[in-house]
């Protein structure tokens, strides 16, 4: 199959007869089927980023797409849609385009109204609009759709991500830890209570929780790691206690708007430009990564052909995960044939 389209994943026979098949569905299960499902993704504001990717993967199997926006890049988003900038990236492989039914102010460092301060509530980024806490964004959720089926995670921030760890203030890294960790332990507890048994939760991670990555800084690696932690431990919980899988994708580097923030001022290259190029050069995989990628890996794993999957941290990143040694290294030149 062709890049950045869905693989088809029909399979049709159904003779396979070992103990280890299900008697009771056949191989049928293999058809990506969503219809009937709500998917609510946090963390989207544009379509360049995995969340919009993710989106669109599930929107194609069928589900309905509902998001969370936070409330300062509500209103450009708001306006995008409705001057058709994302018309081209919506469209589906049935020709379709992918419908956002409806779209929630979220701010996922605020876990209910109590927790909101007065700079916040006088915000002009803010006004006129209430309820975008994570315990009310699941209320509403749930007053406007009953019980949902998948909840996505794609967001980060780190305030202090440009200083490297040495420098990084104790309120610095705890920003980073709330919004880009704490969040999706917060969007479990609240929105697992109204998830179906059998449903799915994701987020995206990156290699920077488990490798050095310079540049990546303000405690942004540290909150990787708390989510990929966190994501085992969540799995164990809401597996037991809700019937629902808890996962995430470490994902390659992607020139979205989040990862052109991190900046690199003053520098030839920014961050997100010699981590897409080290890759490129040093992966396994010599190809681009495109947001598509990660959006096919999440849509496998909300959905029930991954219904033994939890608790995992899937790499998605052309496979520079297991690479020990730079090929473009200036140490590694004369190591292969010319
Ligand atoms: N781009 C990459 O190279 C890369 C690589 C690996 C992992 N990721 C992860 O993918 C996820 C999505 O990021 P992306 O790079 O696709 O960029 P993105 O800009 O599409 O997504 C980040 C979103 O987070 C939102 N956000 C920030 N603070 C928030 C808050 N307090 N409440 C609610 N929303 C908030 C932003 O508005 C934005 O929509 C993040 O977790 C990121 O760390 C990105």
């Amino acid at each position: 199959f062709q890049l950045g389209a869905r693989p088809n994943l029909s399979h049709r026979s159904s003779k396979i007869t070992s103990k280890n098949t299900q008697t009771t569905t056949s191989l049928d299960a293999y058809n990506v089927d969503l219809k009937g499902k709500v998917a609510f993704i946090a963390g989207v504001a544009d379509s360049t980023g995995y969340g919009w990717a993710i989106a669109k993967q599930l929107a194609d199997a069928g589900a309905t797409i509902i998001v969370g926006t936070w409330p300062p890049v509500l209103k450009i988003f708001q306006m995008g849609l409705r001057k058709g900038d994302f018309e081209d990236d919506s469209v589906l492989t049935n020709g379709g385009k992918m419908e956002i039914e409806k779209i929630y102010p979220l701010d996922a460092v605020f876990d209910k109204p109590e927790d909101v301060p007065e700079s916040i509530l006088t915000n002009k980024r803010y006004a006129g609009l209430d309820g975008y806490t994570i315990s009310e964004v699941a209320a509403q959720v749930e007053a406007d759709y009953g019980k949902i089926d998948i909840l996505v995670h794609s967001l980060a921030n780190g305030p202090e991500v440009t200083k490297p760890l040495l420098e990084t203030s104790r309120s610095g890294y705890l920003a980073a830890s709330s919004a880009s960790a704490y969040s999706y332990v917060s969007l479990l507890q609240n929105f697992a209570p109204i998830m179906n048994p059998g449903g799915s939760a994701l987020s995206l991670t990156y290699i920077a929780s488990e490798r050095v990555i310079p540049g990546y800084g303000g405690g942004m690696s540290s909150a990787k790691s708390q989510l990929e932690s966190d994501t085992r431990t969540l799995a164990y919980e809401a597996g037991r206690k809700y019937g629902i899988r808890v996962n995430t994708v470490s994902a390659g580097p992607l020139k979205s708007r989040a990862a052109s923030a991190i900046g690199g001022k003053g520098k030839k290259k920014t961050f997100i430009e010699y981590a897409i190029d080290y890759s490129r050069a040093n992966a396994p995989m010599d190809q681009d990564l495109y947001s598509e990628d990660v959006g096919n890996a999440g849509l496998y794993l909300c959905s029930p052909m991954a219904r033994a999957v939890t608790g995992v941290t899937m790499y998605v990143d052309n496979g520079l995960n297991c690479m020990g040694m730079a090929l473009d290294a200036k140490s590694m030149e004369g190591s292969t044939e010319e």
